[in-house]
């Protein structure tokens, strides 16, 4: 069965108590990758009991980290090999030339492809026998809070999606996978390979990395060309907006009004689509268009063709944006960072 995209997913809620981890526990999971995701997915695996290997490059700057934290390290085709599950955790715009050269020959019939981003499948830059599962578990968050929150006996959303049953347990180990990293902890719901990738690079495109970043950054600079510290800008737009999203994440928009002052409220209400107008409803309109007519992802893919670029170009002037250094000192002044999210801060710049 290879997935319906008319399908409409119902939003049935998967808990630990859904899932059936021995159909998993028994099984050999190749990660490959250990970045974001992959640590966090081959870490939370092997401490739910799950037979782990990682694949990595063998001049992989990850090899020893993994090696570390006391997993098993091959290389992407000799994990294949060996696995009835690879999970496909290397960068979206290498996994085509991984699954060509290390995962193709070496999936047997039976075996499922797990991926936690459906991009290389929906736009079909990898296209599966149709004798192996496809199955996405695909957690709302980044990795390193998918192992974090594992770590303190937490969950972390997650959805799950089905593109290809060949053996007919696709779902059922799809769902054994998302308990074993901690996801249905927390919840997992059922969607598509299509609603997932098109509303993932949407929400990371015009809302939770783009549009938020861009936001922090006009904040910022039209209090400092105004004439206002950088300091008070740094603390004013981007400090204490998470400490807003917290009270959103926990009750809702609600929950921050409930919190803010009336001045705030009242501001907030009538300003606030002053700033993001009409106007951003119409962009927000044609990055999904871009997402969903494909146009984005070829751009993406031209972009790693030809070297990255524009990307090298625009990480440096991110990188290189007065609120960084700012907000870099002013960290160091203010004990509000906890060890833990110290060392990890310092593990994601590594
Ligand atoms: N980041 C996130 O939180 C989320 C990511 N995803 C998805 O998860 C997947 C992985 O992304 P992410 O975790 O961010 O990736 P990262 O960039 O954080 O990590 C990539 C890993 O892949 C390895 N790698 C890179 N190139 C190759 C290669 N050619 N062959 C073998 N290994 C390679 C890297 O090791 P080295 O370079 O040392 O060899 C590194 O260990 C993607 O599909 C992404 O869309 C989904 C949800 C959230
Ligand atoms: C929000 C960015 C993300 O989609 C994520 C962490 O979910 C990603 O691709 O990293
Ligand atoms: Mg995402
Ligand atoms: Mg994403």
């Amino acid at each position: 069965m290879t997935e319906d995209d008319s399908q409409t997913f119902d939003s049935t809620v998967y808990y630990d108590e859904d899932a059936d981890s021995e159909v998993i526990v028994g099984k050999t999971v190749a990660v490959l990758g250990y970045g974001s995701q992959g640590h966090a997915h081959a870490q939370n695996l092997a401490d739910s009991g799950v037979d782990v290997v990682v694949g990595l490059r063998e001049d992989s700057s990850s090899w020893d980290a993994a090696e570390g934290d006391g997993l098993r390290v091959a290389t992407p085709a000799e994990a294949a090999a060996e696995a009835d599950v690879v999970s496909v955790l290397v960068p979206d715009t290498v996994q085509p030339d991984v699954y060509e050269n290390a995962i193709e020959p070496n999936l047997e019939a039976g075996d499922t492809l797990q991926f936690a981003h459906g991009f290389n499948i929906h736009y079909n830059q990898i296209q599966p026998p149709e004798d192996v599962d496809v199955t996405m578990v695909a957690p709302k968050s980044p990795g390193h809070l998918v192992r974090r929150n594992y770590e303190n006996d937490e969950g972390t959303p997650g959805l799950l999606a089905v593109y290809q049953d060949a053996t007919g347990d696709a779902h059922e180990e799809g769902l054994a996978y998302a308990a074993a990293i901690g996801c249905t902890r927390a919840g997992v719901v059922e969607t598509s390979f299509r609603e997932e990738t098109e509303t993932d690079l949407f929400g990371e495109q015009a809302v939770l990395c783009g549009g938020v970043t861009s936001l922090v950054k006009q904040g910022y600079e039209t209090l400092v060309d105004a004439g206002y510290s950088p300091e008070m800008a740094y603390f004013e737009c981007l400090n204490e907006l998470k400490l807003i999203v917290d009270l959103m994440y926990e009750d809702g928009l609600g929950g921050m009004w409930d919190s803010v002052s009336d001045t705030a409220e009242y501001g907030g209400l009538t300003q606030g689509d002053v700033v993001v107008d009409e106007h951003a409803r119409e962009n927000m309109e044609e990055v999904l268009e871009k997402v969903q007519n494909g146009q984005f992802a070829r751009e993406w893919i031209a972009e790693n063709q030809a070297g990255r670029p524009s990307y090298t170009q625009l990480r440096h002037a991110e990188k290189n944006h007065e609120i960084e250094a700012v907000g870099e000192e002013l960290r160091g002044l203010f004990a509000w960072q906890d060890e833990e999210e110290e060392e990890e801060s310092a593990e994601v710049k590594a």
